[in-house]
């Protein structure tokens, strides 16, 4: 898959470290080929169990923004699908392009879509904090859903009003009352594969869930997107965009699919 024209990723400013781990196994993302996907009957339909109430701060770390929770307890969690124990969400966040002809990190088939939420869970069961669950094969679960131009999406709208209040990097802002559920299609299908968080430190230590269905959103909350800043204040203004990681090589792995 060739992103047209791609600004040369080593250059980029998200790729400070190296592109590919050394000895790396199962990084990510990669291109989901659909007809290489192996249907897996034992795949349970994933249940998802979020209270809006856990919701934290957004803010700009440089990467994207993030919407960060109270991981605290288990008020907030996904179970089934893949996933042998029940995992807490920490954090949600997106990647997205310069314009609409790419963005995502995933790729169906070698399609870009123009974003891609990533919603991020550790297993609270198996180890003590994040911290711990980022360095384990099993420590994270990070749901990916695709985001398709079309109409506006009235959930994501609350979330790109707070933007310009964490326009540059390192501002924070109160986002005490949000329901991630409403970005996650109500389509049951998924593919799941093992493979690594897509920025630093970039541990293979996430279980994979790609939505098949995307959701959609208008151009103007692409736009609201591409006002946000990888810098700080008082630095040259660099717009954050195109913050997402070149595709990985799939090696050894099986894509599987929740549905023939
Ligand atoms: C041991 O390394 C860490 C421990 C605690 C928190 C962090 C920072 N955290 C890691 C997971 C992650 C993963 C992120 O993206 S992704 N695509 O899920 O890999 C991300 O995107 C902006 C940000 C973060 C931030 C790192
Ligand atoms: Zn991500």
């Amino acid at each position: 898959c060739s992103r047209k024209n791609t600004r040369n990723a080593a250059l980029h400013p998200l790729w400070q470290s190296p592109l590919t781990i050394p000895g790396g196994t199962r990084q990510s993302p990669i291109n989901i080929q659909w007809r290489d996907s192996v249907y897996d009957p034992f795949l349970k339909p994933l249940k998802i169990s979020y209270d809006p109430t856990t919701c934290l701060h957004i803010w700009n770390n440089g990467y994207s923004f993030l919407v960060e929770f109270d991981d605290s307890t288990d008020r907030s969690t996904i179970v089934g699908g893949p996933l042998e124990n029940q995992y807490r969400l920490k954090q949600f966040h997106f990647h997205w392009g310069a314009i609409n002809d790419w963005g995502s990190e995933h790729t169906v088939d070698c399609k870009f879509y123009p974003a891609e939420l990533h919603l991020v869970h550790w297993n609270a069961v198996e180890y003590p904090s994040f911290e711990e669950a980022v360095m384990e094969g099993n420590g994270l679960a990070v749901i990916g859903v695709f985001l398709k131009l079309g109409a506006r999406h009235e959930g994501l709208q609350t979330l790109v009003d707070a933007l310009p209040a964490v326009r540059h990097k390192d501002t924070v802002i109160e986002f005490d009352v949000f329901d991630p559920s409403c970005l996650i299609p109500s389509c049951p299908d998924y593919w799941t594969y093992a493979g690594s968080l897509t920025t630093p430190p970039l541990t293979e230590s996430v279980t994979w869930i790609i939505k098949k269905k995307p959701i959609e959103v208008d151009e103007d909350q692409l736009e609201a997107f591409r006002t946000l800043l990888f810098t700080s204040h008082g630095e040259e203004e660099r717009r954050m965009v195109d913050n997402f990681r070149p595709l990985q090589p799939l090696m050894n792995r099986t894509v599987r699919s929740s549905f023939r």
